[in-house]
């Protein structure tokens, strides 16, 4: 109902860049690219501020690292339509969690968000364990004190984790036998990233036409995932039920080990919306969303966080204090949930990183309907629906008037969770609604893995500085270079 006049008056009280009759500020966006993202991002909101009104040709965009406003955004339980940009994803993910809006959303995440309960997460802490036994075991190749990059390590360890605990299968990324699927995930990720930052790639239409060669391997790669994924499903299905008909108390069995644990895939197979259970095809969407979400986000942070280590040895050393007084020094000894628990130090080593190095450093929202807002600055307003809103979850982490001194790596700034300004100012998991659902599964994950690993080896400051560059997740682009050694034993 909006007439352009109209719209643009909406916005008139924010700050922004000169907009050419219609092409608007399309000269600003139209050679943007992962590598200048962030500096020209962080440029902008020097000369403009926090919160800017952007017209691209007929398209008006948000862009706000602006906590009050972001607050109100993230809380609301009206906007939560997705940025289109993420449709990216969608031949792959197709309607699952992520990417969901409406009624399907709203049902899934019910059914979803109890798969992380606490004793469910408490027999993934046991995948966690040995997946990490095996990366600390893999790392040894590279402990001679020679530079490298760490990412390759921590990324498969991650899709074994996420493999295992999502579906209930291995799929021995780590191992020199890897199975097509997961070589098929992380070829499928970098594609993805590659197209997510060029404005003209994230159409379909535009990347057939311009690539045909890529499109046709992204569809291969599709179809590998798509194979494996209702494979697993089936076969889980048909165990499931066979169990059910001798009415077993414990209806699955991990074929792994021999142990008893669910995967989030049998919490989805017994869950019903309406009445009815989820078609094969439903549980596969959110198996291929927790397979991406779940193992590219936790590479970067964990990439980033090692590096970080790597670069400030009293941190390390402070870790590995608190790492043998609560784990001691036996390797055979199996870590549990409640020994992560008390690696309280370690937490506020993974709670820095993440807020220099958020993984997900901007979420997009496509607003339905108007959205009202107050500022102390601008005042109430409204901004049209149609509109496209980002937020900069890096700019309002690296800001210093929410964190003084923003760029030193400080732990300890998470000690006494005071915080002076608003929580919304710190939001690597997003918040309201829409936030992570795989916040806690994350930590864990990660406190182990850097417990294992900083216990056995020291991480030294070798090689180039990371580079920040936005590739959907936060990456490098000189990569995670680092050095590490074996500790003596204790
Ligand atoms: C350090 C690791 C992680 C970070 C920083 C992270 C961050 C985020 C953020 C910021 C969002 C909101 C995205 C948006 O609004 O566009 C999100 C959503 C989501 N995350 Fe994570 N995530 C992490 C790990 C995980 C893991 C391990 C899982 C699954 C096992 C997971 C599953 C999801 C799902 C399914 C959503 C969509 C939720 C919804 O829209 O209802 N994430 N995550």
């Amino acid at each position: 109902h909006w007439r352009q006049r109209g719209r643009r008056a909406a916005v008139a009280n924010l700050p922004g860049p000169y907009c050419f009759p219609l092409i608007g500020a399309l000269h600003r966006v139209i050679n943007l690219n992962p590598k200048n993202f962030l500096k020209r991002s962080h440029k902008y909101s020097i000369e403009l501020g926090h919160l800017q009104r952007v017209w691209v040709l007929n398209r008006l965009m948000i862009t706000s690292s602006d906590v009050e406003f972001n607050e109100q955004v993230l809380a609301s339980q009206e906007h939560l339509v997705k940025h289109q940009v993420y449709k990216v994803l969608g031949q792959w993910l197709g309607n699952g969690l992520l990417l969901s809006d409406g009624k399907v959303w709203y049902q899934r995440r019910k059914i979803i968000t109890p798969t992380f309960h606490f004793s469910i997460l408490e027999q993934f802490v046991e995948v966690f364990d040995l997946q990490s036994n095996l990366c600390v075991q893999r790392l040894e190749q590279r402990a001679n004190g020679e530079t490298f990059d760490v990412y390759p390590f921590v990324c498969l360890a991650a899709l074994d984790i996420i493999a295992e605990t999502a579906m209930g299968t291995k799929v021995n990324a780590q191992l020199a036998e890897s199975t097509p699927y997961a070589n098929a995930v992380t070829e499928c990720t970098a594609l993805m990233a590659w197209r997510f930052m060029s404005f003209y790639l994230q159409s379909e239409l535009l990347f057939t036409l311009t690539h045909p060669h890529l499109k046709l391997r992204q569809m291969q790669l599709i179809r590998t995932m798509h194979a494996f994924t209702t494979e697993v499903i089936k076969q889980r299905r048909q165990i499931l039920e066979g169990m059910q008909r001798v009415g077993a108390e414990q209806p699955l069995q991990n074929e792994v080990g021999g142990k008893r644990r669910m995967a989030l895939l049998d919490v989805l197979l017994q869950a019903s919306v309406d009445g009815r259970p989820l078609r094969d095809e439903e549980i596969r969407e959110e198996v291929d969303t927790f397979m991406f979400e779940g193992h590219d986000t936790t590479t970067s942070a964990l990439s980033f966080c090692l590096w970080c280590i790597s670069r400030n040895p009293q941190v390390q050393a402070k870790m590995l204090e608190e790492i043998l007084h609560v784990l001691g020094s036996d390797r055979s000894r199996a870590v549990t949930m409640r020994d992560l628990g008390e690696l309280k130090y370690v937490e506020c080593v993974i709670k820095e990183s993440l807020r220099i190095y958020p993984p997900v450093p901007l979420v997009g929202r496509k607003l339905q309907t108007d959205f009202k807002y107050t500022h102390s600055k601008f005042g109430a307003a409204v901004i049209p629906a149609g509109s496209e809103i980002l937020m900069g979850i890096i700019g309002m982490h690296n800001d210093e008037k929410n964190f003084p001194d923003p760029h030193l790596f400080k732990p300890e700034r998470h000690a006494n969770s005071e915080r002076s300004t608003s929580s919304f100012a710190y939001v690597p998991f997003s918040a309201g609604p829409r936030n992570c659902v795989g916040q806690k599964f994350a930590q864990l994950e990660m406190k182990m893995l850097l417990a294992k690993i900083v216990r056995e080896y020291e991480l030294l400051p070798l090689g180039e500085p990371v580079q920040a560059v936005v590739n959907i997740v936060l990456r490098s682009d000189t990569g995670f270079q680092m050095g590490m050694r074996r500790r003596s034993q204790p």
